[in-house]
């Protein structure tokens, strides 16, 4: 350790569309939903995470929640930059004399385009970021689940998170065939919010919809151990009276069928891209799932009948991403290749 590395401070960052998850000396700093409440007066920003969450859909005028990061990318520059900075200050509660100078590895979707990956980048620079390191997803995955990425041996990892999900096939210390496609949690959110106001003519807001997917979610319409029905409240779309119904998982699994299929297709489709040796391995090992979404009820007993390899679920699926970005931090010269 150098004389100055007091002054330098070194962090790895999973910045998800849903949640953000940093790391700094192997442990897990932060984990809180990405979401910021700023003050539309004043353009500053009130809370952060987990108590930003608490207003979302709650807010008065002078109060407006936003989600910075849509479908796996930046799309509100600003609140990302300030969701970020305030994320870095939850790890320094002390006041330090001089700020630490940041060494960051930070993961991106792996179809990011150079405009979207400049975003990451700038507001990581912004928020203190000196080394800016970037990973894409998959990779970050696979590591933390354990594999062996620089083996001669294909690995196929689908990580599902909130706004994107990731394909890749990665061998070699190289992604071979990737395919990330904008269908993921908050779609599976919506689709509960559209089929709640169709069919039991309710309305509610993004919280409730995803307490039922979390609640009664599911990817297969019988399961094992089904779990009870979910009471819904809220108002009644055509009286404005409230009104209370009950849910069950078969009919979520009915709601979500499209959204699912559309990833079943992509996962196909990154199949069928793979070259023959590389599929040989990938049906021996099996496919890794990792993300949030992998923890939808059933979802990798239908995945496992539909495509007849089987899908495994990675140990803490939501912080797979950020434990492989952690280890690419703390071996960033090993993993030079690997970063941007
Ligand atoms: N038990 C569960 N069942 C189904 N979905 C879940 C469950 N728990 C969390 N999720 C969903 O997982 C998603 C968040 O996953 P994750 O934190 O991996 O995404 P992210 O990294 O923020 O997003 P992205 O990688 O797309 O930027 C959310 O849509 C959340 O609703």
């Amino acid at each position: 350790m150098g004389f100055f590395s007091f002054l330098t401070q070194e962090i790895a960052i999973d910045l998800g569309t849903a949640n953000t998850i940093i790391i700094c000396n192997d442990k897990i700093v932060v984990d809180e939903p990405s979401i910021v409440a700023i003050d539309r007066r004043t353009e500053k920003m009130v809370a952060i995470g987990e108590k930003a969450r608490q207003m979302q859909g709650k807010t008065h005028g002078n109060l407006k929640t936003i989600r910075p990061l849509r479908d796996g990318v930046i799309a509100d520059f600003n609140a990302a930059e300030q969701m970020i900075r305030g994320m870095i200050k939850m790890i320094n509660k002390k006041p330090r004399l001089f700020p630490p100078s940041l060494r960051m590895v930070i993961c991106i979707p792996s179809g990011s385009t150079e405009v979207e990956m400049r975003a990451v980048r700038d507001s990581s620079e912004h928020a203190g970021g000196r080394d800016v390191y970037m990973i894409y997803e998959p990779m970050a995955a696979a590591i933390g689940i354990g594999i062996d990425v620089e083996a001669p041996e294909g690995n196929m990892v689908v990580d599902i998170g909130g706004g994107t999900t990731e394909i890749a096939v990665i061998s070699l210390g190289g992604i071979v065939t990737n395919k990330s496609i904008r269908i993921a949690g908050d779609d599976l959110t919506s689709d509960i919010q559209e089929y709640m106001r169709h069919q039991h003519n309710i309305k509610i807001g993004e919280r409730t919809a995803e307490e039922i997917k979390i609640h009664v979610g599911s990817a297969l319409s019988e399961l094992e151990e089904p779990p009870n029905d979910f009471r819904v409240q809220g108002p009644n779309q055509m009286t404005a009276l409230p009104i209370e119904v009950p849910v069950s998982y078969q009919e979520i699994a009915h709601c979500l069928e499209k959204s699912i299929s559309k990833i079943e297709i992509a996962i196909l489709s990154a199949l069928e891209q793979t070259p023959p040796e590389l599929y040989a391995d990938i049906v021996n090992r099996g496919i890794y799932l990792a993300g949030g979404g992998a923890l939808l009820r059933g979802l990798d007993k239908r995945l496992t009948d539909k495509i007849n390899i089987p899908f495994h679920i990675a140990e803490d699926p939501l912080r797979a991403v950020a434990r492989g970005t952690g280890i690419a931090l703390k071996n960033v010269d090993k993993f030079s290749f690997l970063m941007r």
